[in-house]
């Protein structure tokens, strides 16, 4: 019988001052620990201005300061951190990773963005990631206390394989740390998540940064977790907040005995396969 997880979703504005950004994340951390979460997840890109150009400037090696700072709340506290995400440099490449850490401050694992945010929009949101970013080619899954959780960032909710994968591998909470602005996000981001939650029955969560109206790209908020029936448990609006819910993992498996569309699928007829482990 697995226990059951309180989630803590931060919906915060960007700060371009980066050590404030970490402050403010930190403080946020240590005070939904205090109202009970065990696992706190930050938004895309939480200590950066989302301009591809900046990126660089931003980007920090596994093991910098963004990093340790989360590592060191994280063990504080006790908790599990899912760190939204950063520019991570390595060699010359950069990648939109989102580092994950443990109670003991360890680092579980670590997603880096696998389908990169390049649109254009007919009068709307312009954007092109790869101008400056490397897409990771990895599933990632991490095993906790709770159950598996499954961590994907913000474009990558758009592609159920992806999704279907983590699952495949037993997440039964998928968590999209997300950035949507603006043109795609009241089009899109409630219908996505919801999609997610009903086609995999799993828990799935949004978690964005705060909409600032005078920021070159504005995020769209509205951080929001979905139950695997696919209703919306919480949802922020566009200002800064939190959102706290309670995960149990139980309730998976009780939606797909009554709606078994999992155990349904056609194996038979179609199949999804990783090609690539790891590179
Ligand atoms: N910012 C993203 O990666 C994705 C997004 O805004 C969208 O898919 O829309």
């Amino acid at each position: 019988m697995s226990r059951k997880l309180c989630l803590g979703v931060i919906q915060m504005a960007v700060d371009e001052q980066k050590a404030n950004a970490l402050k403010k994340a930190v403080s946020n951390i240590d005070y939904l620990s205090t109202k009970g979460a065990n696992v706190v997840v930050l938004p895309e890109m939480f200590n950066c201005p989302y301009e591809t150009l900046r990126f660089p400037d931003y980007a920090e090696t596994a093991g910098g300061t963004s990093y340790q700072t989360m590592a060191e709340a994280a063990k504080r506290n006790g908790i599990y951190i899912i760190a939204g995400s950063m520019p991570e440099r390595e060699g010359t490449k950069i990648y939109n990773t989102s580092f994950i850490f443990g109670p003991d401050g360890n680092c579980l694992g670590r997603h880096r963005k696998m389908h990169l945010f390049d649109i254009d929009i007919q009068n709307g949101q312009y954007f092109m990631e790869s101008e400056t970013l490397t897409p990771g080619n990895d599933v990632t899954v991490v095993d906790t206390e709770f159950g598996k959780i499954g961590v994907a960032l913000c474009y990558d909710v758009r592609f159920p394989e992806l999704a279907r994968l983590m699952t495949e591998q037993g997440a039964k909470l998928l968590i999209y740390p997300a950035a949507f602005n603006m043109t795609t996000g009241p089009m899109h981001w409630e219908l996505l998540l919801r999609s997610r939650a009903v086609d995999q029955q799993v828990f799935t969560v949004g978690c964005a940064p705060a909409r600032q109206y005078d920021s070159s790209y504005i995020s769209y908020g509205n951080s929001m977790i979905v139950s695997p029936w696919g209703d919306i448990m919480g949802r922020l609006n566009d200002e800064e907040g939190y959102l706290l819910g309670e995960i149990d993992f139980e309730e998976v498996a009780h939606v797909r005995t009554q709606l078994p569309v999992i155990t349904q699928l056609r194996k038979d007829l179609y199949e999804l396969k990783l090609l690539k482990e790891s590179l």
